[in-house]
Order: C-alpha cells, then sequence, then structure tokens
C-alpha cells in the first residue's frame, strides 16, 4: 500500500484547512466591517526551518485573505534596534499580529524580545505575561506548534483524560505548552530531555508520544509501546542521497510505522497545523483588539465611527 494512503498516518492537511476555511470567513467579515487582519513576521538570520515555516505562513496568508508582511534583519542586528522596530509595529494600529521567528542569534536575549511584543499583537501566546494563560486553563491562544500537536492527537479519537502522555523536548515553545495543553484536558504528562537518564524507558510507556527536540529519527521502533499514537514535530533538513534537500522528522516513521496505530508524517503533519493555527491566532488578537477599540470608542464598526 502507498504510505500516503495508511490509515495509520494522522495527517495534518485536511486539519489545516478546516481551520484556514474558517478564518477566510472570520477575515472577510473583518475586512468589510474596516478591520482587515495583518500579520507581520520577524526573522534574525538564517535557518532552514524558519524558512519553509515562513514560506507557508506567507501562502496560507493570503489563501485567508490576511495580510503577511515580512521583515528581515541580518544576525549582526543588537537587540535594541530589535526592540526599537517592534515598538514601531505595536504602535502601528494597522498591525494585528507580529511573530518572531526562533531561534534568534545568540546574542540576543528571546525573552526580552518576546516582552516587547505588546500582547494584545502576540499571535503565539509567548509574551511572559500572556504564556501563563494556559497554567490557568485558558487555551483560546496558545503558542501555534503546541495547539496544533494537540489538535493532531484529538484526530485518533482518543480520551485524553487519563492518557499516559510522553514529551520528549521541553522548549518553551514546543514541549512545555503541550505538556500544560494536555495536563488540561486530564493527560497525566511525562516531559523528557536531554538530562532524562533512559527517554527510551519513559517513551516505551506512553499511548501518545510527543516529540520535539530537532534530531532525524532519534525515535526508533523498539521505543514506542504497540499501539501509540505518534506526534513527531520535528522539521529538519536533511540532504537525500540524490543530492536533494528533504525535511524530515525527529521520528525514523519507517519503523516506527509498524509498531505504532497512529504515526503524523513529515512533511505534511503538524506543520500545515501551526499554520493555519497562526492565522487563527491572528484572529483571536483582532478580535481581542476590536473589543477594547468598542469599550473606548462604543462601536465594534471602526468604518460607522468615522
Ligand atoms: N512542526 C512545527 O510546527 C514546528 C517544528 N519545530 C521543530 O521541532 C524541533 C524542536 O524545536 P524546539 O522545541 O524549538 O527546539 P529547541 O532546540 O528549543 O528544544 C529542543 C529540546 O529537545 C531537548 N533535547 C535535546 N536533545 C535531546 C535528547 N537527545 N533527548 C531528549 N531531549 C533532547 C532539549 O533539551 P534541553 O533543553 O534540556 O537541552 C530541548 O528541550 C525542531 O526540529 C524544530 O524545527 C519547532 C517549532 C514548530
Ligand atoms: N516563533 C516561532 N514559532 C514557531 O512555531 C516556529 C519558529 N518560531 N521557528 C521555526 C519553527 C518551525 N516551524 C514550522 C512550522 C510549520 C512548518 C510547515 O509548514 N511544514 C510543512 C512543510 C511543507 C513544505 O515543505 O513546504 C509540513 O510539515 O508539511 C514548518 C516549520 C515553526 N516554528
Amino acid at each position: 500500500m502507498p504510505l500516503s494512503e495508511d490509515s495509520r498516518y494522522l495527517k495534518g492537511g485536511p486539519v489545516a484547512q478546516r481551520i484556514i476555511a474558517a478564518v477566510r470567513e472570520d477575515a472577510a467579515i473583518a475586512k468589510a466591517e474596516g478591520f482587515p487582519p495583518k500579520l507581520i513576521s520577524i526573522t534574525v538570520g538564517d535557518t532552514d526551518a524558519v524558512d519553509v515555516y515562513v514560506r507557508n505562513q506567507r501562502a496560507k496568508a493570503e489563501l485567508a485573505g490576511i495580510d503577511f508582511e515580512e521583515r528581515r534583519f541580518p544576525a549582526t542586528i543588537t537587540a535594541g534596534e530589535l526592540e526599537a522596530a517592534i515598538h514601531g509595529l505595536n504602535a502601528d494600529p494597522r498591525v494585528t499580529g507580529i511573530i518572531i521567528q526562533r531561534p534568534v542569534p545568540a546574542h540576543i536575549p528571546i525573552k526580552t524580545l518576546q516582552a516587547a511584543v505588546h500582547p494584545l499583537k502576540d499571535v503565539e501566546g509567548m509574551h511572559p505575561a500572556s504564556i501563563g494563560n494556559i497554567v490557568y486553563n485558558q487555551l483560546d491562544l496558545a503558542p501555534c506548534t503546541a495547539a496544533a500537536s494537540v489538535e493532531l492527537l484529538k484526530e485518533t479519537g482518543l480520551d485524553l483524560k487519563g492518557l499516559e502522555v510522553v514529551i520528549v523536548g521541553h522548549s518553551e515553545i514546543v514541549g512545555k505548552p503541550i505538556a500544560f495543553l494536555l495536563m488540561s484536558e486530564g493527560a497525566t504528562v511525562t516531559v523528557c530531555h536531554h538530562m532524562t537518564r533512559s527517554v527510551a524507558a519513559h517513551a516505551r510507556r506512553a499511548d501518545a508520544l510527543f516529540v520535539a527536540v530537532g534530531k532525524p529519527r532519534l525515535i526508533k521502533a523498539d521505543m514506542v509501546k504497540p499501539g501509540a499514537a505518534v506526534i513527531d514535530i520535528g522539521i529538519n533538513s536533511e540532504i537525500a542521497p540524490d543530492g536533494s534537500s528533504r525535511i524530515v522528522g525527529d521520528v525514523d516513521t519507517e519503523s516506527v510505522r509498524e509498531v505504532a496505530s497512529w504515526i503524523t508524517p513529515v512533511p505534511g503533519g503538524v506543520g500545515p497545523i501551526t499554520v493555519a493555527i497562526l492565522l487563527r491566532n491572528t484572529m483571536v488578537a483582532l478580535s481581542r483588539q476590536r473589543a477594547l477599540y468598542e469599550a473606548t470608542y462604543g462601536t465594534a464598526d471602526r468604518l460607522a465611527a468615522e
């Protein structure tokens, strides 16, 4: 059977399309009411995974009717210059959302940058004041990849209450928020990282295994419980035997698919949903901004107000 027709593959495309169709309707209404959504992406330096992401952001934003603009800065820029650029975007009423692509060069403290984005324009919920919302079970605007990964797990129909979940990788933007989202849903969560004594011993106990490390083929078949759901979040660029460049995840898909009941392909799994959720979050940010506008000016309709 061709791999693409295997029902064990949890595909992101259909979920992403559903989300984008809803965003498109919302965006059209908002635009007609004088609030056109606009998303700004900030890239500092060069990273393969970021290039893939930004390319897809541009394409899907266009499909959804959201204005998209990329600001690229050289790796030599200072943190102060970047903060000034972010403050300019905060003050621009035409800008709905700002996403800072990670990683940024080591000399720039990422937390300072995330803190510079106005919380109302923070479409990833990464401002230190916003990320805490998921601890309080406020889940309507979560980091996009974390939300996308959980959305894909839900596609299996597994009951998340009491589910044994293991997450490999504990970054601020992926592993940690996945843990909080799943705890909110009632799962029992174990988080592994580079100091974990035996990732394999933990991983083998998981009914659902999330992997966000950035190492191709880190997870092999003998690390997976038969019947588990495996959510592969890694986006790694690799040179194929024929010399072309391709994207692979963190899971050795070929062997793991023989053991797992569900597995997310890379590409075509979590990635497309991440992009869709970023656009949905942009609309959430816009509706929060509109609520403030209405509270201030007494109408939600900017055209009617002018
Ligand atoms: N599909 C999508 O939408 C997205 C994909 N990604 C991809 O996901 C991957 C991870 O991204 P991100 O979280 O930002 O990466 P980070 O580099 O920030 O985090 C990697 C994590 O993996 C842990 N780790 C490193 N080596 C091991 C190991 N051998 N065993 C167990 N844990 C280990 C690290 O632990 P420690 O900190 O303790 O060293 C860290 O918590 C990348 O491939 C990235 O491109 C990222 C975002 C979105
Ligand atoms: N602040 C921040 N937030 C992120 O969420 C973030 C980031 N920085 N830095 C880079 C990583 C990587 N990432 C991807 C998201 C989607 C695809 C994606 O669309 N992937 C398609 C690729 C298809 C193709 O090849 O075009 C797929 O997997 O099918 C890829 C990569 C988000 N990241």
